[in-house]
């Protein structure tokens, strides 16, 4: 019989912050967030105390907790800099949407700045908004053509399978696996060739990757927010998260060398292509804002936020039909329906796969694994939910309170593929999943991510049925948290069907 354990609710650090740290941050929650006076300065939004106590607004529950008292919307102070907190899908929904330009900065931390010196896309820089839009259209020219995005993206999920294919159904974590595949299309995307499985260069940027990761879910990287000018002259894994980050910074300038050498072809190829080309453009009169050191940083943006993501939703995935063996047989049984045993699965196909596509959407929303997403700062006082807002204020959409929010979905905290069915089994699209989130800076890679995972997913159980090596009868299904919410290690046998 299989047992699903639910054994340690937190992390332990966890614990402590809740127990030892709450009371010194609380130092004041109120009711209206317009008590966020004495106003802070638009500067004091690198102030190293927000990063760490993130942890703490990382509880989600909490925050449920907190809005039954304080409602969906309130204020919390961590020292001296305000947080405005929204819960749930209206508030999360409003505070993104009502005046989406005010609310669109994002905060440099000290670590962020070391890393990347405010440049690129992700963290903030001067020129955000030209970086982020050329970043979508690119990816929408990208998108097209014969060896468009899709072809990308179905090439990698064949090689996935015929992985699983060579391991004659032996046991295996697959998460390298599913992170080497994902992050392969982010390099054919950008870089315009993907990596062989044993080339040395992936393996040191995926491992760079993963350890960056799961640095920024550490205490000593909270360390380094809170006292940076004492923690840059230690030692420490901090010292090895940055010359991960050098790593990769160190390849994307090898590849543009390569790119800029090798000379510009007659149609861009790559998305390191469509820069160089930009960067021409830019060059006279007017003053360049694509130069290729930003280049660097978006890449590394890309990269970062291409790989970890998709290929952790898919290890959630890959849990999930391991421990509801009827959902996946349903799941396989609609796939045998629809598709030929050969047939390239394309996007589109999900209107043809309305439980499949459900599936995909409910393994989003209850791995959630961004958890209380990404925070953001007013550029320009405003209000926000009606209240009144001064410029340089945090925000949190807390995105987990809307994925679990009790009023949206039936069984927010059951891993449930009705939320996203019609009572005759059609596929229906919710409001409040926003694992993305929203307004101006909602995630640059969502088109790519969703099409990632249902091709992925359709193409591994079309493929295999998915279960726990013999013997195996425990498997946890509890988060943990690092840069994003991951499952524990654990390992599967792929069957051939
Ligand atoms: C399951 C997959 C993914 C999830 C759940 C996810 C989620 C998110 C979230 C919640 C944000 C913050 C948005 C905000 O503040 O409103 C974000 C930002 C971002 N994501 Fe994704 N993402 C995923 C995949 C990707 C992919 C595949 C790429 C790369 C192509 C990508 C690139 C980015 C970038 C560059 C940003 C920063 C945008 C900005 O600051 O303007 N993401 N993502």
């Amino acid at each position: 019989m299989l047992v699903v354990w639910k054994g340690h609710m937190l992390p332990i650090f966890q614990q402590f912050l809740k127990t030892i740290c709450l009371p010194l941050v609380f130092r004041d929650s109120c009711s209206s967030p317009g008590h966020v006076s004495p106003s802070p300065h638009p500067g004091s939004t690198s102030n190293g105390l927000c990063m760490w106590f993130q942890y703490v607004l990382f509880w989600p529950l909490f925050h449920l907790q907190l809005a039954k008292t304080h409602g969906n919307i309130y204020t919390l102070w961590f020292g001296w800099t305000p947080v405005i907190i929204l819960n749930g899908y209206q508030a999360v929904k409003d505070g993104m949407t009502t005046h989406p330009e005010d609310v669109s900065g994002r905060m440099v931390s000290p670590f962020f700045r070391a890393l990347a010196k405010g440049k690129g896309m992700l963290t903030c820089g001067h020129h955000w908004k030209q970086q982020r839009r050329f970043g979508i259209t690119t990816l929408r020219s990208l998108g097209m053509g014969k060896k468009g995005l899709e072809y990308r993206v179905q090439e990698e999920a064949s090689h996935l399978v015929e992985f699983f294919l060579n391991l004659k159904g032996r046991p295996v974590d697959p998460s390298f696996r599913l992170f080497h595949s994902i992050s392969n299309v982010i390099c054919a995307v950008v870089f315009g060739y993907h990596f062989s499985d044993e080339d040395k260069t992936f393996h040191e940027l995926i491992s760079a990757t993963e350890y960056l990761f799961k640095f920024l879910g550490s205490f000593v990287h909270q360390l380094y927010e809170i006292f940076p000018w004492l923690m840059c002259c230690l030692p420490g894994p901090h010292k090895k998260a940055l010359s991960c980050y050098e790593v990769l910074s160190s390849f994307a300038r090898n590849e543009i060398r390569r790119h800029v050498e090798r000379g510009m072809p007659d149609e861009p190829q790559d998305f390191i292509d469509f820069y160089l080309v930009e960067m021409e453009k830019y060059k006279d009169g007017v003053k360049t804002k694509h130069d290729e050191e930003n280049l660097v940083y978006v890449i590394n943006d890309l990269f970062l936020g291409g790989s970890e993501t998709s290929s952790t939703t898919l290890y959630w995935g890959l849990l999930f039909m391991v421990v509801n063996p009827d959902i996946q047989e349903k799941v396989q049984k609609e796939l045998d329906a629809v598709l030929g045993p050969s047939q390239l699965i394309c996007y589109k196909d999900r209107r043809e796969l309305p439980y499949t596509n459900a599936v995909v959407h409910e393994i989003q929303r209850f791995s959630n694994i961004v958890f209380v997403g990404m925070p953001r700062v007013c550029v320009r006082n405003t209000t926000l939910l009606g209240f009144p807002i001064k410029k340089g204020t945090i925000i949190m959409p807390n995105i987990a309170s809307v994925l679990y929010d009790p009023e949206q979905w039936e069984t927010p905290r059951q891993f449930n593929p009705g939320h996203f069915l019609d009572k005759e089994g059609k596929f229906v699209s919710r409001e409040a999943f926003l694992p993305f989130s929203a307004g101006h800076r909602v995630c640059l890679g969502e088109h790519l991510a969703r099409t990632e995972l249902f091709i992925f997913f359709a193409s591994l159980l079309r493929a295999f049925t998915f279960r726990l090596p013999e013997g195996v009868t425990k498997i946890s299904t509890e988060p943990i948290l690092g840069g994003t919410l991951q499952p524990h290690p654990y390992r599967l046998c792929a069957i051939p069907r």
